[in-house]
């Protein structure tokens, strides 16, 4: 197997997003959790997504395990990888980005890297280096409530510049608009005031074109799905991948027990939570009484025991900003965020025991528990549930077939539960 594209997500959700998207614009892509195993059989494949769980670690662990990453991809012959971080920049002022993208950049050899979280088909674009989320600036999102990566900044060059060993530049959507031989004399220019990362801004689609064109002419670029969309169409355009008509992964129905489990606190889980009300069985967990012990998880499993044959049914940690922000302020941020991500996981392990084989999960580090837990070791990319959320099938679980689908929190529609379920056969 020789890789034209290798990929590092930070996170689940943002993995399987960006597998998604690959295999939409027509790369066979695999998404693994970890660098796999030498054992682990893959099918013949152009891009592989290894999803990290190392957007919230502490910074040199993240750059540890994102650089094993990497060896790994490059050995497979992947002459760009692609850093792929959260499109709402998720992050603190002590990292990850910052550091990964400096190391990454060290190991790669180039000069400069280009880095845009761009995504317009879910409202996230950079005008003269500022992130919006639909109409309104990042910090006036409800990104400034996340419970673990609050962002109170929407300017990305004074973002990353925080977080870098490097200074950061900014090519801007005047000059982008000019094509890419103008990206390419622009970044010249930074690289020769030793600037090393430059944030580019993206409105549409076909500004990622042209930036997926540049990129190719560098071994590393850091961004979401967007930066994807360009790469992958530049390398079918260039015709170093021939198979622009691959295909979701099909397969045989799974079918049984059907569950959801949410840990996303995102105004969008919330409103998919209201929602889910009016179809399924919903169980409210109390975050207080999880921290306190095993009780509530051992409560979830008898209510769910007592449903699950009825039909789907979710199971929810998540509150509004208010409460999250009570509850952290009793127990501390990590700890709180911790010990809930671990009561899902131990809640995904009893359902599947009891025999669910199709898992929705909603939340990036809430999927990363989960999944972890599961011990499964990769996915192939079914159909699209919502932008950046597809069906995935997992390859190489002990547990046989499995179809889960890992949500970011601030993804999907209002239906977005039994939209899932719909296509999870
Ligand atoms: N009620 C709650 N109070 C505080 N933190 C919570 C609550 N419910 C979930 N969490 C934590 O909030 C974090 C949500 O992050 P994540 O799962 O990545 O969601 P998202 O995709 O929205 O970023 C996790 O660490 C989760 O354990
Ligand atoms: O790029 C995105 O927005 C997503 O792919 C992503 O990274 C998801 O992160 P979470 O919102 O923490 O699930």
């Amino acid at each position: 197997m020789k890789l034209s594209l290798g990929c590092i997500a930070d996170d689940y959700t943002g993995a399987s997003d960006l597998a998604n998207t690959l295999t939409r614009q027509g790369l066979r892509t695999v998404q693994t959790i970890g660098v796999p195993s030498d054992d682990l059989a893959l099918p013949e494949v152009d891009a592989v997504v290894v999803s990290l769980k190392s957007r919230s670690i502490e910074a040199d662990v993240a750059v540890d395990r994102s650089r094993a990453a990497e060896k790994w991809l490059r050995g497979r012959g992947a002459g760009h990888v692609l850093f792929k971080i959260c499109s709402t920049f998720d992050s603190t002022d002590a990292g990850n980005i910052g550091p990964v993208m400096d190391a990454l950049r060290a190991d790669s050899g180039d000069a400069i890297v280009l880095v845009t979280p761009a995504f317009p088909e879910t409202g996230r674009t950079v005008y003269q280096g500022n992130l919006f989320v639909g109409s309104v600036p990042l910090n006036e999102s409800p990104l400034k409530d996340h419970p673990l990566n609050p962002m109170h900044d929407s300017n990305l060059v004074r973002v990353l510049a925080r977080q870098s060993q490097t200074k950061v530049g900014l090519v801007n959507l005047a000059t982008l608009s000019r094509g890419a031989d103008a990206v390419r004399e622009r970044l010249a220019d930074l690289a020769a005031k030793g600037i090393g990362a430059a944030i580019i801004d993206a409105v549409f689609d076909r500004d990622l074109e042209t930036i997926g064109d540049v990129a190719l002419d560098h071994r590393l670029s850091v961004g979401a799905s967007g930066i994807g969309l360009g790469l992958a169409r530049a390398l079918v355009a260039s015709g170093k991948v021939k198979s622009a008509s691959a295909g979701a992964a099909s397969g045989a129905p799974v079918g049984g027990p059907a569950a959801c489990l949410a840990g996303s606190c995102s105004q969008a889980t919330l409103a998919q939570i209201a929602n889910a009300e009016k179809t399924m069985a919903v169980l409210h967990l109390d975050p207080e009484q999880i921290i306190a012990g095993p009780g509530e998880v051992r409560r979830a499993l008898a209510w769910a025991a007592d449903r699950i044959t009825d039909g789907p049914i979710l199971i929810a940690s998540s509150s509004t900003p208010d409460q999250v922000a009570a509850l952290q302020s009793r127990h501390g941020r990590d700890a709180a965020g911790h010990a809930i991500e671990q009561a899902m996981a131990d809640i995904a392990e009893g359902l599947v025991r009891s025999g669910v084989r199709r898992l929705v999960v909603a939340g990036g580090e809430t999927s990363g528990a989960v999944v972890d837990r599961l011990g499964i070791p990769g996915f192939l990319v079914g159909e699209e549930i919502a932008a950046g959320v597809p069906v995935l099938r997992a390859v190489g679980a002990d547990k046989g077939e499995m179809l889960l689908a890992l949500k970011s929190g601030n993804f999907g529609g209002a239906e977005f539960f039994s939209d899932a379920l719909k296509l999870m056969r």
